[in-house]
């Protein structure tokens, strides 16, 4: 059998355990992982450095490299997202509803897991970890295809997760690598129906669009981030600028980080000036319309196709526009329904940008960055979803589930 049956196989049996784990059992396990992700900071780097010096040897973008490369501070992050997990409630059998129908039947709305979820991920090998804190907490096993460039690290930190469940007394087997990451193989997972009952890409518009397309297992998408900032004409200065540097500069190379910055044509001069100063004292390159380029002349010059563009690096363009309206208007054209900000002192326009933006998240002078599990108070992760049914932003624990219904009565028959 090949390894994506064996492992798809297994994962379904582990799902049955893992769906009637208790509370007490599951958070064990967080503990038991979050202590040897610690303890196993010195593996996990190693095998870090093998895929980093892997991609570097083949000139992999500096934005993929830093997805990729692991410290013991990412690591530190890891062990502090799996510890919030425990603190979180445990999502299952909650009773979302509960109801008596006329003829005596009580009605039960209960949450319960959504089985084996198969994730394709992107170069970050803090994925698996999350992916595993968040499935185990909410009864799911986590059927993992990371990308081939993060392998080594991917392996070493299940081998630290499974190790940490069979200590507990839970199937290592709820949480898997497929370690053959061939698109052939991964092609095979988008049919395996037989063992994975949900999908969750995370990645590039291909890998998306791929997915959606090719597989018959229902697929939760993410999606790409194409985020603005619209700095208003009532913008306060400082903070517009603090604003779009941040988003812009504090990971560049993530899907919450703004690559076009919206700035209404009366905030002013100055203020344009000050925000252009301080993006190159930050290094990075502005593409501005024509209109900003009759300001400020030696800005390289946007084109068309750069509203359109995710940069994921230390570029960003820039486009003056005429009102609150035309940057909505300009959002819903180019936006990928990720995260978009107003800054703006302005309530009523502040109002209009959240109410009509049409987007997983919208801002009122926050930085985009914030579209995070953890930031969001979720621990971590799973993906963040940029469509709208199921679930919509960062996608924690009540994501990972579904409801079953439960029906009791007293012999009730329907006539
Ligand atoms: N909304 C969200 O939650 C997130 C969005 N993103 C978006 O992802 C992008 C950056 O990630 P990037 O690394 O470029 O993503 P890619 O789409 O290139 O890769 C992501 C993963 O998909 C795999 N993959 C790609 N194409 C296929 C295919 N045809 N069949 C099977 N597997 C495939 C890759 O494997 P391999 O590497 O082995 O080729 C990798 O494991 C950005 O656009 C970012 O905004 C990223 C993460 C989260
Ligand atoms: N969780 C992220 C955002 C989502 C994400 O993973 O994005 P990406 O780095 O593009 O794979 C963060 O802000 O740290």
């Amino acid at each position: 059998m090949s390894e994506l049956l064996q492992k798809g196989k297994a994962a379904k049996q582990a799902a049955k355990t893992l769906g009637q784990a208790s509370t007490e059992l599951k958070n064990k396990a967080l503990q038991a992982i979050a202590d040897g992700l610690s303890a196993n900071h010195t593996p996990i780097l190693a095998a870090n450095k093998q895929d980093v010096e892997r991609a570097k040897a083949a000139n992999t973008s500096a934005a993929i490299l830093d997805r990729l490369i692991l410290t013991e501070q990412r690591i530190q992050d890891m062990v502090t997202g799996v510890k919030q997990v425990i603190e979180l409630a445990d999502p299952l059998g909650e009773i979302m509803e509960s109801y008596d129908r006329p003829n005596g039947i009580k009605i039960d709305k209960v949450r319960v897991p959504l089985g084996v979820i198969g994730i394709i991920y992107e170069a970050r090998p803090n994925v698996t970890a999350d992916a595993a804190a968040l499935c185990l907490k909410t009864g799911n096993c986590a059927f993992l295809r990371g990308s081939s460039s993060a392998l080594e690290s991917n392996k070493a930190i299940v081998k630290v997760v499974q190790e940490a469940l069979t200590s507990v007394g839970l199937p290592a087997t709820a949480v898997q690598l497929l370690e053959d990451t061939s698109y052939e193989t991964s092609d095979q997972m988008l049919q395996m129906n037989q063992f994975l009952d949900v999908l969750i890409p995370r990645g590039g518009a291909g890998l998306i669009e791929h997915v959606v397309k090719n597989a018959t297992v229902p697929v939760l998408e993410t999606g790409i981030g194409n985020c603005h900032v619209y700095i208003d004409e009532a913008a306060e200065p400082t903070m517009a600028v603090n604003i779009a540097l941040n988003a812009k500069t504090q990971r560049p190379g993530v899907c919450n980080a703004v690559e076009t910055l919206l700035v209404h044509k009366d905030w002013g001069v100055e203020s344009l000036n000050k925000l252009i100063s301080a993006l190159n004292e930050q290094k990075v390159k502005v593409r501005a319309c024509s209109q900003t380029k009759q300001t400020i002349s030696d800005l390289d010059a946007a084109d068309e196709s750069d509203w359109a563009t995710e940069y994921l690096d230390l570029t960003v363009a820039l486009k003056l526009v005429d009102s609150v309206e035309a940057a909505i208007e300009h959002i819903d054209q180019y936006g990928s329904g990720h995260s978009e900000c107003i800054v703006t002192e302005n309530e009523q326009h502040a109002r209009k940008f959240l109410n009509e933006v049409d987007a997983a998240a919208v801002y009122h002078n926050v930085s985009t960055r914030f579209t995070d599990g953890f930031e969001f108070g979720f621990g971590a992760e799973i993906g963040i979803s940029t469509q709208k049914l199921h679930a919509r932003g960062p996608m924690g624990l009540k994501e990972l589930t579904s409801y079953k219904y439960i029906l009791q009565g007293t012999g009730q028959i329907r006539s």
